[in-house]
């Protein structure tokens, strides 16, 4: 799956350009939430979810909420129209108790780990979570290159991925294109978020067919 993120497209055009992006053959809209606390950066809330519900936009919103604390946003974005909620353990005071707020709102939920944050945070989530996302940048801007020890912690989770014996979907989040997203599908990632690889593009079907044509040469896709 091909989730670009918004954070990169032209704010003063955001219901085309989610429109067109799908159009182009994206398969999820990835919605970027920050709150100049988690993270040193300042985006949009649930208003803005509503707003491209309301526009029309059918796709999933995958949304990664970037904020401290987690639940009262989980609330908003439940009724916002959200369809995947993810959030950072560190980020909230009771990981079991948000991500059952999100799973009894309908929504997907899942844990997003920073480059740097280590794996035991999933070890009693295994049967919870419905998608991880392993940031492969600092969070807080688009733009930043791809961390390379993102690979082994990408297959460190396919594997334990594997063991719980659930479909759970596993994302990767900050500086993929075309030329490393192959990569990362063979450790094992099967969602990918990409931001300016995707909107700084002048054509976004091009952009998105070229991480395709890497994604058919992936000699082993994950199961
Ligand atoms: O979560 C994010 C930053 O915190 C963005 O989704 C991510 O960085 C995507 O942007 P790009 O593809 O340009 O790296």
């Amino acid at each position: 799956m091909i989730a670009p993120s918004i954070l990169s497209a032209d704010f003063a055009r955001l219901g085309e350009e989610v429109e067109k992006v799908i159009a182009a053959g994206a398969d999820v809209v990835h919605f970027d939430v920050m709150d100049n606390h988690y993270v040193p950066n300042l985006t949009f809330g649930s208003m803005i979810c509503q707003a491209l519900r309301d526009y029309g936009v059918t796709a999933p919103i995958d949304v990664h909420l970037m904020v401290s604390p987690v639940d009262s946003m989980i609330e908003q974005f439940l009724k916002a129209g959200a369809s995947i909620i993810t959030f950072h353990p560190e980020a909230t005071q009771h990981v079991d108790r948000s991500l059952q707020l999100i799973k009894d709102g309908g929504a997907d939920c899942g844990l997003v780990l920073n480059p740097a944050t280590p794996l035991h945070y999933l070890d009693y989530v295994m049967d919870k979570v419905d998608q991880i996302l392993l940031m492969s940048v600092n969070p807080g801007f688009g733009g930043q290159a791809f961390i390379d020890s993102t690979l082994k912690k990408i297959e460190a989770v396919r594997e334990m991925i594997t063991l719980s014996g659930r479909n759970i979907r596993l994302e990767v989040d900050g500086g993929i294109k075309a030329s490393n997203i192959r990569a990362a599908a063979e450790a094992g990632a099967d969602m990918f978020v990409a931001g300016s690889a995707i909107f700084n593009q002048p054509d976004y079907r091009q952009a998105i067919d070229a991480m395709r044509a890497e994604l058919a040469l992936v000699s082993r896709l994950p199961a």
